[in-house]
């Protein structure tokens, strides 16, 4: 398993014009961040090979939830984007998990084969919701481990969960599987859509390996205040 201990900066913008401004702008160099749904819509793999360039070791997270096949051809095309994290949504079941990893393996064309994550349940997700929209009869903890235990044994490196199930994820699949959770907030910031949130603290005394933030400092007055505020949380230092 590779060394693995990120503090993902989610490029959530709506062109890569303004994500580079922002990195620039805020002299956030190299630093890992996340490209989603939004960015890679618009400005396609070339973004990701700029932000390569650049020295940004990236997670694409475009959450692929599809048929197997479908998924297999999906990651073979990502896999030789050369990011070092990609996702798909554990509802989609074992197979479609396997199919995401072979396709990883076989389009990487013997470099680096990127980690694959598996979502549990988004952290905008909360037990009501989990009950009443989606007809989940168990606890949210007992859902997310669930889902972990069938990612382990699909093949993928780790899972997306919030920072409150991270100890039930590591108990169930061991300490070696990945957890990466969102839903970061400092204890002053707003928690927007976000339902299952944590400190960055809070994610360290539990034992998360990644994390990713967003708005806490994308949409902050001082970016860099906040950014810099998360790391020494994060990392201790
Ligand atoms: O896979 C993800 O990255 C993800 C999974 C999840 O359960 N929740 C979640 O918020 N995310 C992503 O993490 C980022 C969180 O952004 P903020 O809420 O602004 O910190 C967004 O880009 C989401 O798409």
């Amino acid at each position: 398993m590779k060394e693995f201990r990120q503090m993902y900066l989610a490029l959530d913008f709506k062109t890569g014009e303004e994500a580079s401004r922002f990195l620039d702008d805020h002299n956030l160099y190299e630093v890992p961040v996340k490209v989603g749904m939004q960015l890679f819509y618009k400005e396609g793999p070339g973004f990701i090979k700029t932000l390569r360039e650049n020295g940004h070791p990236i997670f694409l997270d475009l959450k692929l939830h599809d048929i197997p096949n479908t998924v297999y051809h999906a990651m073979f095309s990502l896999a030789s984007l050369g990011v070092e994290m990609v996702n798909v949504h554990a509802q989609g079941g074992k197979e479609m998990i396997r199919a995401a990893k072979q396709g990883l393996m076989d389009g990487s064309s013997g470099g680096d084969v990127p980690l694959l994550i598996a979502v549990t349940q988004l952290t905008s997700t909360d037990q009501h919701m989990l009950q009443h929209e989606l007809l989940v009869n168990r606890s949210m903890d007992e859902t997310v481990a669930h889902y972990a235990d069938l990612s382990k044994e699909a093949g993928a490196d780790g899972v997306v969960c919030s920072v409150h199930e991270v100890e039930k994820v590591k108990h169930h699949c061991g300490n070696e599987f990945l957890t990466v959770t969102p839903g970061i907030r400092l204890k002053t910031n707003e928690n927007d859509d976000q339902k299952r949130v944590a400190t960055p603290l809070q994610a360290r005394i539990a034992g998360t390996d990644s994390i990713v933030i967003g708005r806490s400092v994308t949409k902050a007055e001082q970016p860099l205040i906040n950014y810099q505020q998360i790391e020494k949380e994060w990392y201790n230092v």
